[in-house]
């Protein structure tokens, strides 16, 4: 059993939050990943979720755009609020969530479509016919990528004949079609090499100026360089959250300071 910091958590943003986890505990069947998780993500800032493998950030990462809905048995119990409306609620549309909240995965994943349609998609699922405003959606997502003037000329091209970091940026140029309020990041640069590494890293630092961004990563250094916030995650309980200047040099947790060091893994 891990000690818990609520005073502290509840404490120390003085952002406002764009969500707040409460109490949320969530299952895969009878596997209980998610143990009472409290949280609250303050708004356009960038929060990294960290913490050993199979402690929970994915698990807790998919929460945020309802991607558990997509396979059976899978429960959640708790709340998500953002803007007061708990987005778990079954009353609550998960497509409409998702356009809220959209995700970006480890490896680069578009669809077997142009350029122009992996960026498009979003808003046609939305059910945009008017191709003007679809013609302008699509070059301002992919400007916001710094994608644009790659691939301005062959738009109808396969996104498969992208390199792999350009792959990702259309993935996020995707994920910005829909002008959600929060992207979520699930090791974007693992399968990446280091300049395209730092391109995406770049990319996620000028969008927490309009959107507020989660992002996993096994990365101490990303985490450090990129993260406005940390919260490390152990054994599916939410161990410490904080400010990651704070969270990297004065942990209060012994297993967080372990974590961080590189101690454990
Ligand atoms: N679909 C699933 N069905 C059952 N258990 C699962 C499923 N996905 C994950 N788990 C379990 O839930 C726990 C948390 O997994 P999760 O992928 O969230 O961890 P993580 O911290 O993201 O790990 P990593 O850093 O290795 O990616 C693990 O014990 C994992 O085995």
């Amino acid at each position: 059993m891990v000690e818990k910091n609520s005073e502290q958590q509840s404490n120390l943003i003085a952002i406002e939050p764009k969500a707040e986890v409460i109490n949320l505990n969530f299952y895969y069947g009878s596997f209980h990943a998610l143990k009472n998780i409290n949280l609250a993500i303050p708004e356009k800032q960038v929060t990294a979720l960290i913490g050993p493998s199979g402690c929970g950030k994915t698990t807790l990462l998919r929460c945020f755009n309802r991607m558990h809905d997509l396979y059976p048995g899978n429960r959640y119990e708790g709340e998500i609020l953002m803007d007061s409306i708990n987005i778990l609620g079954r009353q609550v549309d998960p497509i409409e969530v998702r356009m809220r909240v959209s995700m970006v995965f480890q490896k680069p994943n578009p669809f077997p479509k142009s350029i122009y349609e992996n960026v498009a998609y979003g808003l046609r699922v939305r059910g945009e016919k008017k191709r003007s405003l679809i013609d302008e959606k699509v070059e301002d997502s992919l400007k916001e990528a710094a994608l644009w003037d790659e691939v301005k000329d062959r738009l109808h091209e396969s996104a498969y004949n992208l390199s792999g970091g350009q792959q990702q940026r259309l993935c996020i140029a995707r994920a910005l079609v829909t002008d959600p309020e929060m992207i979520l990041f699930d090791e974007p640069t693992s399968a990446l090499d280091p300049i395209a590494t730092s391109s995406i890293e770049e990319l996620v630092s000028e969008l927490k100026k309009r959107v507020t961004i989660l992002i996993v990563t096994h990365s101490m250094q990303q985490a450090a360089r990129l993260s406005d916030f940390t919260a490390f995650m152990y054994l599916g309980e939410m161990l410490e959250f904080n400010k990651t200047s704070i969270m990297f040099s004065e942990p209060s947790h012994k297993q967080t300071r372990e974590y961080v060091s590189g101690r454990i893994g």
